[in-house]
């Protein structure tokens, strides 16, 4: 087939993390692009996401640290939070950002098409009444946050909500026992809200190493948020005196100013016309992709958090849609994204970092080859606190074989966020125990225990 009897070489549905950084790479590469975006550019990420998320952890981590100023021999620091001041600053930033994302496409001759697409068959999409023809396709429509489906599930709010907020509330239940939960319950915390987590099982952030796991449910049990675990919400209920969440056992939990749920996010494929394309989702309107991100359909590709991606990470929907470029007008035949070794942190207080296997999935798919080095210890960023302000850190290696290759890292503490880049490096390289032994320690830092485990 001819490109002529196309509008574009590429179409990217979804101007988020994924279908920006697919364009512009495959526009570097002389494809004639377009992007096609419903609502803000950026996506989830810089509207809703990562970025008005990190600016509140900031604020929320600033508030830790003025806390303990006191213990260096300041007086008179007694922050209060103007929270409409915070939210405007953070709202202005992502202005800044959404303009600049519109510039880079710009400079990168991508065209922006704005409205939402629907595909009318495998080659044409259609934005507003009007029809766009492409050779490929890049399916990029990312997810939207997701509601339990109890009575007064509609009730509350999600992280959309979260960042609509006009006022901090009194008394919060998050739930759900994700990154996001732990996440917005830690930063409502920090910033002085009552705040209780509320979770299904015993602990929040299954999937996690158990020693991350513990020492998280060991820090918030002594420095808040309140966990509420075991409870099952079954019904939200609103009246004068606040809500009331109803738990599948009985209990209750009462006179809340609000209620977020932080239950999953669902992708955003309801709308998008797959079946004139062709195009085959799972039972869970995921679009499931093979390992050169291609769906069933071979010209139509899917990237980031609308496919069955494991790791559903703004570098990943990047990395991802960045190598598929590469490949298809890039000539780098052999270019994909491996699934393997991401690292990813949670933005707590004191952050998680962590990358490559668990120590569970170490001993499952290695056995007995399995050794750990673990490490709890209190850093210096208290050393002048009281006893109880404290905050331990933990760090856990897992390693591998004869040589003691590298296969996992796992932090919990002040830093990790910062920390943990540099050690994916080792691991995707292949790093020994030795290899960190015989790097020269940093002293002195919470990393240095990474070098110096025993
Ligand atoms: C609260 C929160 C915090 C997060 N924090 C982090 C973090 O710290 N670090 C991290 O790596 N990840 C984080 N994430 C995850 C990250 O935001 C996502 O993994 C990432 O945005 C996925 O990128 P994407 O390109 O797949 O989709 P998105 O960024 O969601 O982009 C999809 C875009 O498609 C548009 N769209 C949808 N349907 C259509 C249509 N039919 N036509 C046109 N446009 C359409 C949407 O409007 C949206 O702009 C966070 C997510 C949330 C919700
Ligand atoms: N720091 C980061 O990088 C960051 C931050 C936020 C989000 N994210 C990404 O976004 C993804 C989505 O995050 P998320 O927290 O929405 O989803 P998630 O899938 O990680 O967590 C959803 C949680 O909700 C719980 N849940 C589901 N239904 C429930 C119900 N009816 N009642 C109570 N609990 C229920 C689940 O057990 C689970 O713990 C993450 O997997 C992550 O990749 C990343």
């Amino acid at each position: 087939m001819s490109g002529e009897q196309y509008d574009y070489d590429l179409i990217c549905i979804g101007g988020g993390s994924g279908g920006i950084a697919t364009a512009r790479r495959a526009a570097a590469h002389g494809a004639r692009c377009a992007v096609i975006e419903a609502s803000r550019l950026g996506g989830t990420c810089v509207n809703v996401g990562c970025v008005p998320k990190k600016v509140m952890w900031q604020a929320a981590h600033s508030r830790e640290v003025m806390a303990r100023a006191a213990d260096y021999g300041f007086s008179g620091v007694a922050p209060s939070l103007d929270w409409g001041a915070l939210v405007s600053a953070r709202e202005a930033y992502i202005e800044r950002l959404n303009g600049i994302y519109d510039r880079n496409l710009d400079n990168s001759g991508v065209d922006l098409i704005r409205g939402q697409a629907r595909f009318t068959d495998p080659h044409t999409v259609e934005v507003d009444g009007q029809s766009y023809r492409a050779e490929r396709f890049v399916i990029a429509t990312g997810g939207t946050p997701g509601r339990p489906g109890i009575p007064g599930g509609d009730l509350g709010i999600d992280s959309d909500g979260f960042f609509e907020m006009t006022d901090r509330p009194e008394k919060v239940a998050v739930v759900g026992a994700g990154y996001i939960a732990v996440e917005l319950a830690g930063v409502l915390h920090q910033l002085g809200s009552d705040v209780q987590l509320v979770v299904r099982r015993e602990k929040p952030l299954r999937g996690f190493d158990a020693a991350i796991q513990d020492a998280f449910v060991e820090s918030i049990e002594a420095h808040g948020p309140t966990l509420v675990n075991h409870f099952t919400p079954a019904g939200l209920e609103a009246a004068w005196g606040g809500y009331t969440l109803h738990g599948a056992d009985g209990r209750t939990l009462e006179g809340l100013d609000q209620v977020i749920w932080a239950v999953g996010r669902l992708p955003n494929t309801d709308e998008l016309g797959l079946d004139a394309a062709g195009v085959r989702m799972d039972a869970a309107g995921t679009i499931p992709v093979d390992e050169w991100q291609s769906s069933n359909q071979p010209h139509i590709f899917a990237l980031g958090d609308v496919t069955d991606n494991p790791y559903p990470l703004t570098p990943v929907a990047i990395a991802a849609g960045r190598r598929l470029a590469d490949r298809v007008w890039g000539g780098q035949h052999e270019r994909r994204l491996e699934y393997r070794d991401v690292p990813t942190v949670v933005f707590t207080h004191p952050p998680i970092g962590s990358v490559g296997l668990t120590e569970a999935d170490a001993r499952a798919a290695h056995g007995d080859a399995v050794r750990v080095y673990e490490t709890r210890f209190v850093p210096m960023d208290f050393a002048l606190a009281p006893a109880e302000a404290k905050q331990r850190s933990t760090m856990k290696l897992v390693c591998v074989g004869d040589d003691e290759r590298v296969v996992g890292v796992h932090l919990f503490g002040v830093g990790s966020d910062e920390m943990l880049q540099g050690f994916a490096v080792a691991v995707r390289m292949g790093a020994t125990k030795h290899d960190l032994d015989e790097t020269v320690a940093i002293h002195p830092t919470s990393a240095e225990e990474l070098v110096t485990l025993t």
